[in-house]
């Protein structure tokens, strides 16, 4: 008997060994990164997902804060091999239902062959294969969580206190911690805004710069920054990761789609169009620049499947990336996207705001 059970959207149910009781749902998705594992854990752009890793060994070096992306674990549900004591403890503590002891290369196997999907969970004692697939049933599509910016946003404004380099509008679509540091290293003072901002909530902060976070679940459903987009593009530089390509992308012209199963590790390859240079890249998205639209240029593409990694326009002063220059797990190959980002300003040729 088993006292876990997994239902996939395929029909099938996988037995597991249950570390973590609880019942949940969620899209199911995958990372290949080896390392990382509490950066992943709380990097908010996994909301309402099932992390399953694909290394098979997860927890083996403790867990601390100081590597956190957030200050809670944001997946529905964790998923490996075998999790090891100290991270079992810490997604009990959280409340993070989490199974094991299943085989997880063919859990991976039918994400890229059929791609991510929905799944339901129960563990615990009195888990039943039926209780796993009224989870499933109950499960959402990610396009369907139509506000799920307000799960993983701050509430009211956030400011960090930086240098005088540049004043920063962060929208905050479910940042990455490890963003804000970035800036904060390079001396600008940031401030972190809800990702439902107004332009008059983002002309209030006086910012030198407007710059589009991370964040889960489909851009189409951010209107809001999209319009703050739309709103500054031209008297403000604009910087986007991730969401915020996606977002920017669609806020000037072009599209976004889903991807099959996405890109979640640490070791993507991402080509310079002009340079020629292939970067190592950390990733975490499931869905994509289709059309960049006419006011953006791809300038970088992933060295796998040739998807957007890189938007610009040079004229307006945008700049995005598909992947994480912060890294956080993952290489640090592309930290100087933040040096770039913060030369916009210098050359930004409208009038300088006032302090
Ligand atoms: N890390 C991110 O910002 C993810 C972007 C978006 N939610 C996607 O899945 O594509």
């Amino acid at each position: 008997m088993s006292d876990a059970y997994l239902a996939l959207e395929d029909g099938r149910v996988v037995e597991a060994r249950g570390r973590v009781p609880g019942r949940t749902r969620g899209e199911l998705v995958f990372t290949t990164a080896y390392t990382g594992y509490e950066e992943s854990l709380t990097d908010p752009s996994y909301e309402e997902q099932v992390l399953t890793f694909s290394y098979p060994l997860i927890g083996n070096y403790g867990v601390r804060e100081e590597r956190f992306e957030s200050d809670r674990i944001h997946p529905r549900a964790a998923i490996a091999r075998e999790f090891t004591e100290d991270i079992v403890e810490w997604l009990d503590e959280e409340g993070i239902p989490a199974i094991d002891h299943l085989d997880t290369r063919d859990l991976v196997t039918s994400i890229r062959e059929e791609g991510a999907m929905k799944c339901g969970l129960a563990v615990g004692p009195d888990a039943t294969p039926e209780a796993a697939k009224e989870e499933l049933d109950a499960c959402k599509g990610m396009s369907e969580h139509t506000d799920i910016g307000a799960q993983v946003s701050v509430d009211e404004p956030v400011v960090y206190e930086g240098g005088s380099t540049a004043t920063v509008a962060l929208i905050d679509c479910g940042a990455k911690g490890s963003i804000i540091d970035s800036l904060l290293e390079r001396d600008a003072t940031v401030h972190v805004l809800p990702y439902d901002a107004t332009p008059e909530d983002v002309a209030a902060v006086d910012p030198d710069l407007l710059f589009i976070s991370n964040g889960p679940g489909d851009p189409e459903n951010f209107e809001a920054a999209e319009a703050l987009v739309d709103a500054y593009v031209g008297d403000l530089p604009v910087a986007g990761i991730c969401l915020g390509q996606q977002v920017v992308a669609n806020a000037l012209g072009g599209s976004t789609e889903k991807m099959a199963f996405g890109h979640r590790g640490v070791n993507q390859p991402v080509r310079d169009l002009d340079s020629g240079r292939v970067v190592m890249t950390t990733q975490n998205h499931g869905y994509t620049v289709g059309e960049p639209g006419d006011q953006l240029n791809v300038t970088q593409v992933n060295v796998n499947d040739g998807t957007a990694e890189g938007l610009e326009n040079e004229e307006l002063n945008v700049i995005t990336r598909q992947y994480h220059p912060e890294a956080n797990p993952g290489p640090h190959d592309s930290l100087d996207f933040f040096d770039d980002v913060l030369d916009l300003v210098s050359t930004d040729t409208t009038v300088a705001t006032s302090d």
